[in-house]
């Protein structure tokens, strides 16, 4: 029996890593890569004619399971395929007695589409010339622009999609919201605001960005059945994918016969008088990490509260100038280092210890630890041949790496991964997590419950427990063991608070009951092993 999370074996999670082939269920493909999947299909016979049909029908199959109530539908149809997709939905919708409107946006029509439209309109579905006639209307379907918008709208859309945006009525985007930018996620100049977008067959990765978020809705997939063989990538080596279940990410569950030094020991160096609970806070995301031993090293000053808050944590304190715990070897003895919560004014200092004497063994970085580090530059991690993860929100970020473009968060965080040599957890309401070789994923699910001061340390607690946990198992803490780390860290604080925000509502999730209610919230994971977006 495997005794790894859900009995994923690193087999599988390797075979997963292969850069080379979209996985289906997760890959973030641009409009580009799913074009070249399409010709694949088409140059092995597939008629276009067929596929959009396929598509159709799968749509129309989804909007009934979705939207059973609607009866008066009424659809925006631009001059190309996506308008073509919500013809052929129309004509479903019709023959199962449902009243159709459809507004065409423009008369030049595709050929495949002007067929549709042909057709529709001899089975009786209303063609209309003003929009607004579709107010009665109970769903409206976007089908003015898919994978091929690559313009600001202007008019006659950016009138049709104000009034939709308006109007009140739910709106279903056919594969991405029209106006939405299908790479970075920002939206050419207007875009329809969804209630729900049905994406055709591969994710679109602006879908997925940050900037998406008002605009996309409840977001879902239809499958057509893309064939392995035009699965592969071409061009570019890795496709980001969505963290949906990482059960291989997490360190194996521990032996019978395991001690607490194997199960990981962690140095976390945090806090200062001003900020004595991001260290509290940071030391109970360690605790429920589940690693065998936990050092905090602190101002003296804060040591009775660890005492007292964490009574199984040693405690290393400091006065003056900082230092780190007797006895103990640089290296040896811990497995991962975590640093940055709450080091305040004495965050340079702390630095320079561990930058002299702390490198041999991987680093978390956070907060003040990152505020340094902007200020020696990222080039002192590679310079020192420091493993690290850094867990920057978007003003570190942005002190860090100055000079990185911010529209596309996905490509920032690579390029961020790439020119430190570090694992980047670039954090927000889509965390990015990036790593040097070019690997990168997206947390899909979260909850604005953890937009609130404090949450970041629980989880710079977190992955260095998970980091010292993986080093205790023996396995070299390679790029890979970085990576695993912080996505398995970044995907079970989210879900986590989503657990609880579910229970307690958006503001019942405090970063202390948060840390401590990890544990549990992975236990019902493992049972219920969801995928929540
Ligand atoms: N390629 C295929 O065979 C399939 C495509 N499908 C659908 O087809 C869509 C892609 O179809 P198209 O390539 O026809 O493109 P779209 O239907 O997305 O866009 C239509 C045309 O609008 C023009 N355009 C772009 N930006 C504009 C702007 N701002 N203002 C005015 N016109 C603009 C472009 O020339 C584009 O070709 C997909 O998103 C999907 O919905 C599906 O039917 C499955 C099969
Ligand atoms: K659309």
């Amino acid at each position: 029996m495997s005794n790894s999370f859900w009995g994923h074996s690193t087999s599988k999670a390797q075979e997963e890593s292969s850069p080379s082939r979209i996985d289906p269920a997760s890959g973030l493909v641009s409009s580009e890569q799913m074009r070249q999947v399409e010709e694949r299909l088409f140059a092995a016979g597939m008629p276009v004619a067929a596929l959009m049909e396929k598509v159709g029908l799968a749509i129309f199959a989804q909007l009934q399971r979705d939207f059973p109530q609607a009866t008066r539908i009424g659809i925006l149809c631009g001059t190309g395929h996506n308008g073509g997709d919500g013809l052929v939905v129309g004509r479903e919708l019709l023959l199962a007695g449902k009243t159709v409107k459809v507004w065409l946006a423009k008369p030049d029509l595709k050929p495949l589409t002007a067929e549709h439209a042909r057709y529709l309109k001899a089975l009786g579905a209303e063609f209309i010339a003003d929009f607004r006639e579709l107010a009665e209307c109970d769903l409206l379907i976007d089908a003015l622009f898919g994978i091929g918008l690559n313009r600001p709208l202007g008019d006659p859309w950016v009138g049709a999609v104000g009034w939709a945006n308006a109007s009140g009525i739910p709106i279903l985007s056919l594969d991405l919201p029209s106006g939405l930018n299908d790479q970075t996620g920002e939206i050419w100049g207007c875009c329809v605001r969804a209630a729900c977008t049905y994406t055709l067959g591969l994710w679109k990765r602006g879908l997925w960005q940050e900037a998406a978020l008002p605009w996309v809705g409840q977001l879902h997939r239809i499958e057509f059945g893309i064939p392995e063989w035009a699965l592969l990538t071409q061009g570019s080596p890795t496709v980001p994918r969505l963290l949906l279940q990482p059960g291989s990410h997490f360190p194996p569950d521990p032996p019978l016969d395991t001690h607490k030094y194997r199960q990981g020991s962690l140095l976390l160096v945090a806090g200062s008088a001003a900020y004595a609970g991001a260290a509290v806070l940071a030391g109970l995301g360690a605790r429920s990490s589940g690693a065998g031993m936990v050092t905090m090293v602190v101002p003296t000053g804060l040591k009775p509260l660890i005492h007292t808050v964490l009574p199984e944590v040693l405690v290393h304190a400091w006065e003056g100038i900082p230092t780190l715990p007797p006895g103990k070897s640089p290296a040896k003895g811990f497995q991962a280092l975590a640093v940055g919560p709450g080091l305040g004014e004495t965050r340079l200092p702390v630095l320079e210890v561990l930058l002299r004497d702390w490198t041999g063994i991987p680093w978390v970085m956070d907060a003040d630890g990152l505020n340094v580090l902007a200020e020696l530059g990222v080039e002192h991690l590679r310079g020192r041949g420091i493993r690290a993860i850094l867990t920057p929100h978007l003003g570190e970020f942005r002190r860090l790496f100055p000079r990185i473009p911010l529209s596309d968060r996905i490509e920032a965080a690579q390029q961020a991964a790439s020119q430190s040599g570090a694992v980047v957890v670039f954090k927000g309401s889509r965390t990015v997590i990036a790593a040097p070789s070019g690997q990168c994923w997206v947390n899909p699910a979260s909850t604005p419950a953890l937009a609130r001061g404090g949450s970041g340390d629980v989880l710079t607690g977190l992955i260095g427990g998970l980091l010292a946990r993986w080093g205790g198992t023996g396995s070299p803490i390679d790029e890979s063991i970085l990576l695993r780390c912080a996505c398995a860290g970044v995907w079970w604080h989210a879900q986590t608070a989503l657990q609880l925000a579910k229970e307690r509502g958006l503001t019942g999730v405090d970063p202390a009951r948060l840390a401590e209610h990890l544990p549990q919230a992975l236990r019902t994971l493992r049972q219920e092993q969801v995928i929540r977006y």
